[in-house]
């Protein structure tokens, strides 16, 4: 009888539900309509007309097309939560804030203030709420209800009567991994919403053991930020930088789904634009690579590139040359002559200016040229006024030979070739190193000219363009020209918003920078990440523990208003470059600026498998406590020899296990050291694609921030050997599991997995 009540309790409750979600769903349609309407009725109203009339077109159909794909990306999951107060009000909770045809607010965006108690009440302060419900969708339909009733007694009779309960953190829990971060926005933890919505000001770190949500919480801070800060944040972007890209493939779809699209996703292999590092070096150079010291080598390898002749200068020009056989030939040359000490006064002076390299360049050239040209004036016995000094001098400049005794000198250079050749070169790198490094570290850093860039060379090229400046001479003249007419675009574009109607939120300066670029319509996103100086409103790190000083460099170089959140876990630093404290690599930023939450719920890794971790944990960071797990029951974690194994039977039988007897949905992630990484992945031909195939076989640093249902350790002592950090990637290895872990040792079973039973297969 009671079973059959709640059944019906349920059935009524699903059913006014869905007459509710599919009201929402009616409005979403008609959002999408008229902003298709929008786009067409401006495409068939043509591309000419007034200058002002082609503006107004593109802003409005640039308004349209970005609803519109907001709109599309909202469409899973419309609608997941509804909270009601004692005071009789329900709201409901969805990626979008809806209105209806009075402009009553039927769905209230998650973002928004008014959604915050539906992520903060907890049964033991539950605020002025007394029941949430988590409402489950597929397609348009509502499959599911979860309750939490907070207090029974204020609830209305009707309510009462269809309250429907299971844990929806739980349900969303057990649902099965696909290779992209899974939404949780429905099942937001009250810790997790603190460090959402914490202010937009100042560094905000985020510390917390495996699984524990760091990721989730990050990308959910970045949406809510882009929705509160709107004006300052659609400006200058969001940058997300994370381990690899496989990583930023995993995340990237969780943005959209939140509503936004104006943030850059990227890697520090990819924060050169022009440059895509992904090889990463050994250990050893990662280190000497990765110290602040470097800095000042870049520094000493750009003077060295400042250079005055040891005695005088002397370049030859010709004075008379003749054509034969159709090629021209020098028939007679003059030498001119620079004196030692007007060379080094050339240098003084262009250093002198504190400009960078490529420009003060100019300096130094244009006083050398002068003084070639007095030489030639004298020796050619020419009196030589002020005012030709200036012809005579560009004249030289004609010569090749002068030009190439000029580049010798002080050359144009890019920041890819002086970093190139300061590491190839014995010579050169000892002149920059200086007292900097010792012998031994200049000789990790040296490496044949053609080797491919590594992650760890990004920051180098950044520090050398920041201290070379623009290559290209004419971008500094080009860029004033490009403000100028930013200004004068903005003026025009207020001019225009207060005819045109488009969109209250979008400001003057916005709507100027949507219409200055000669392309079509580009997106803050697509600017910022291809200009190396851009300077963004909000830049989060994630996996930031595996950062080195270098690294942190050129990341703070990208947010000048230190507006950080940085998210990651010490205890699992892999680099030897990387993060031994926050205070280490913050203090030199922000010192006594930033401030720390830390997450302490592991969603991921069940508790048998966490022990196993537990165990690696103490023995890496005997301080640390391990995140509490929230899921229990999984298989019991398994050690099992390799010899015996084959390693394709067990891979396919975990994902018969995963998948409930056949092989389905389920994912296994097979985790080698660097190097078996080859040899395993080539027993798995079929495992492309790290994110969409079946199996993925990986290493550790390419696991980084990932999960999968079943996880298979390979040679866990080859794991513990690769490096100073060996005992910190066993860690992360172990807690890429959701559901079931596996290790496949060698001869034995390291000591610190004794807790793992040791079983064949
Ligand atoms: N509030 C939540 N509701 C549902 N699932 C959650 C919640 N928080 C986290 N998860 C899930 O837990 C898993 C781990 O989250 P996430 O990857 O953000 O953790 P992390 O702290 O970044 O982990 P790691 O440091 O190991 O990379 C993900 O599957 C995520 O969807």
């Amino acid at each position: 009888m009671g079973d059959r009540q709640s059944d019906s309790a349920r059935a009524e409750a699903l059913r006014s539900e869905q007459s509710y979600v599919s009201m929402l769903y009616g409005r979403l349609d008609i959002a999408r309509e008229r902003a298709e309407r929008g786009i067409r009725e401006i495409l068939a109203r043509g591309g000419t007309g007034t200058r002002q009339a082609v503006v107004e077109r593109e802003v409005a159909a640039a308004e349209h097309a970005r609803r519109l794909a907001q709109l599309s990306a909202v469409e899973h999951g419309l609608c997941f939560g509804r909270i009601d107060d004692a005071e009789g009000e329900t709201l409901y909770i969805g990626r979008v804030g809806l209105r209806d045809d009075d402009h009553t607010s039927v769905l209230v965006d998650w973002r928004a203030p008014a959604a915050r108690p539906f992520y903060v009440a907890t049964p033991s302060d539950p605020g002025s709420l007394v029941r949430r419900r988590h409402l489950h969708t597929r397609h348009r339909d509502v499959v599911g209800i979860d309750d939490e009733v907070f207090d029974l007694d204020r609830m209305a009779d009707g309510d009462r009567r269809t309250l429907v309960g299971e844990a929806a953190l739980l349900a969303t829990l057990r649902r099965g991994r696909t290779g992209r971060m899974g939404e949780v926005v429905a099942t937001i933890q009250r810790e997790q919403d603190r460090v959402i919505r914490s202010g937009l000001a100042g560094a905000l770190v985020v510390q917390g053991g495996p699984g524990t949500g760091k990721t989730v919480a990050a990308l959910h801070r970045a949406a809510y930020l882009l929705y509160t800060h709107r004006d300052t944040l659609e400006r200058r972007g969001v940058l997300v930088v994370g381990p690899n890209a496989t990583f930023s493939r995993y995340i990237s779809q969780v943005l959209p789904a939140l509503g936004e699209t104006q943030v850059v996703l990227t890697s520090i292999g990819g924060l050169h634009p022009g440059v895509r590092a992904t090889a990463e070096d050994e250990p050893a150079v990662a280190v000497v690579k990765g110290d602040p010291r470097m800095a000042a080598v870049v520094e000493a390898a750009v003077r060295d590139r400042e250079r005055v002749p040891e005695g005088d200068l002397e370049v030859k020009i010709p004075v008379r040359t003749s054509v034969r056989g159709g090629v021209e030939v020098v028939v007679e040359e003059m030498a001119l002559r620079v004196d030692h000490a007007t060379c080094l006064r050339a240098r003084d002076r262009a250093r002198g200016l504190r400009r960078q390299h490529n420009i003060a360049r100019w300096t130094f050239v244009d006083q050398v040229l002068r003084a070639l040209a007095r030489d030639e004036a004298a020796k050619l016995d020419r009196p030589l006024e002020d005012g030709d000094l200036r012809y005579a001098a560009t004249a030289l400049w004609e010569h090749r030979s002068v030009r190439d005794a000029l580049d010798a000198l002080w050359p144009e250079i890019t920041p890819e070739r002086l970093v190139r050749e300061l590491l190839s070169d014995e010579e050169r790198l000892r002149t920059a190193a200086g007292p900097h490094l010792t012998e031994e570290e200049r000789a990790l850093l040296l490496r044949p000219r053609e080797a491919p860039w590594t992650v760890g060379d990004v920051p180098l090229l950044d520090e050398a363009a920041e201290l070379l400046g623009e290559y290209d001479y004419g971008a500094g003249a080009r860029r004033r020209r490009a403000e100028e007419e930013r200004r004068e675009e903005e003026l025009y574009a207020r001019e225009v918003l207060t005819i045109t109607d488009v969109d209250p939120v979008l400001d003057a300066a916005l709507l100027a920078g949507r219409n200055r670029d000669d392309g079509p319509y580009t997106t803050t996103a697509d600017r910022a990440a291809r200009d190396r100086t851009w300077a963004y409103g909000h830049v989060i790190v994630d996996e930031a523990q595996e950062l080195s000083a270098m690294a942190w460099r050129t990341v703070m170089r990208r947010v000048p208003a230190r507006s950080l959140t940085v998210v990651g876990d010490i205890a699992q630093t892999g680099s030897a470059a990387g993060a031994r404290s926050w205070g280490e690599m913050l203090d030199p930023y922000v010192k006594g600026r930033w401030r720390e939450e830390r997450l302490l719920v592991n969603y991921r890794t069940p508790a048998e498998i966490m022990e196993v971790a537990a165990d690696v944990l103490r023995a890496v960071a005997p301080g640390e406590k391990p995140p509490e797990s929230v899921r229990f029951g999984g298989a019991r974690p398994r050690a099992v020899p390799a010899g015996g194994t084959d390693l394709r039977l067990l891979v396919e039988s975990e994902l018969r296990e995963i998948g409930g007897g056949e092989i389905g949905e389920g994912r296994v992630g097979v985790v080698t050291p660097d190097a078996r990484h080859l040899e395993v992945a080539a027993l798995f031909p079929e495992a492309v694609d790290p994110l969409d195939s079946p199996v993925a076989v990986l290493t550790v640093r390419g696991s980084k921030g990932l999960e999968f249902d079943a996880v298979v350790v390979v040679d866990p002592e080859g794991i513990l050997r690769q490096s100073p950090k060996g005992g910190q990637d066993l860690y992360v290895a172990i807690t890429r599991a959701t559901r079931r872990l596996t290790v496949v040792y060698e001869d034995r079973l390291p000591a610190v997995l004794h807790r793992l039973e040791p079983s064949m297969t």
